[in-house]
């Protein structure tokens, strides 16, 4: 566990918001993942909800300095596929035992959603040290990580779901939060629309974002 610790703290470190991303199409994988890392967001995740994503993911591991991870990781099989697409981590928007156990026996470092003190409580048994807060402003936001952050000092997160430009400062300011994720800076339709430019221009703004 301390190398999946280890391996998340760095990822972490690289750079303060993780795009989370919706690809509809293989062939814009590349030019999107360019973009981001151009504008200072190398970690990428690349979520399953899309039949192209597996694609995705293999196309965004060959662009230099991104580092691809898979996100909506629902299933044991998704873990599988994932793994085998060249994933280099996984994210889940919550951990059931089942299918944590399948990310630690592919050898597949993990960024687990948690939702409520029970749950991080939960991962932090296991070994856990850094978790995704998912649905962040559903699950009650900058007041609940400052909550969780009493009792649960070693835990650090990574809060997803509902982080904006306009809000994303307050969570990195938290001493819990290494970093966010969002679907702002590369938000479908300018994916669609081949919006390169603007799409590294709201990751030059996110990447520079104090933490
Ligand atoms: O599919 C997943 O596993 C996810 O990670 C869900 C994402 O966290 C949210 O869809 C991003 O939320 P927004 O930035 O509010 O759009």
């Amino acid at each position: 566990m301390k190398n999946n610790t280890a391996y998340i703290r760095e990822l972490a470190a690289l750079a303060p918001i993780i795009p989370v991303l919706v690809v509809e199409d293989v062939a814009h994988a590349v030019p999107l993942a360019e973009a981001l890392v151009r504008g200072g967001l190398p970690v990428l995740e690349v979520t399953l909800r899309t039949p192209a994503a597996l694609g995705v993911i293999a196309a965004m591991a060959t662009v230099a300095g991104a580092r691809v991870g898979a996100g909506t990781l629902v299933t044991i099989a998704d873990v599988e596929a994932a793994k085998a697409a060249g994933a280099t981590f996984g994210v889940t928007p919550g951990s059931p035992v089942a299918l944590v156990d399948a990310c630690l026996a592919a050898g597949l470092p993990l960024l687990p959603g948690a939702a409520t003190a029970t749950e991080a409580m939960t991962l932090q048994a296991r070994g856990f040290e850094v978790l995704k807060f998912f649905p962040a402003e559903g699950a009650g936001g900058i007041k609940t990580l400052k909550g969780l952050g009493g009792p649960l000092p070693g835990l650090s997160f990574c809060p997803t779901g509902g982080v904006t430009p306009e809000n994303a400062r307050d969570y990195l300011a938290l001493s819990n939060v290494v970093c966010a994720g969002g679907s702002w800076i590369a938000p479908s339709n300018l994916v669609k629309a081949g919006k390169w430019d603007e799409i590294e221009e709201r990751a030059r703004h996110a990447a520079a974002l104090p933490r």
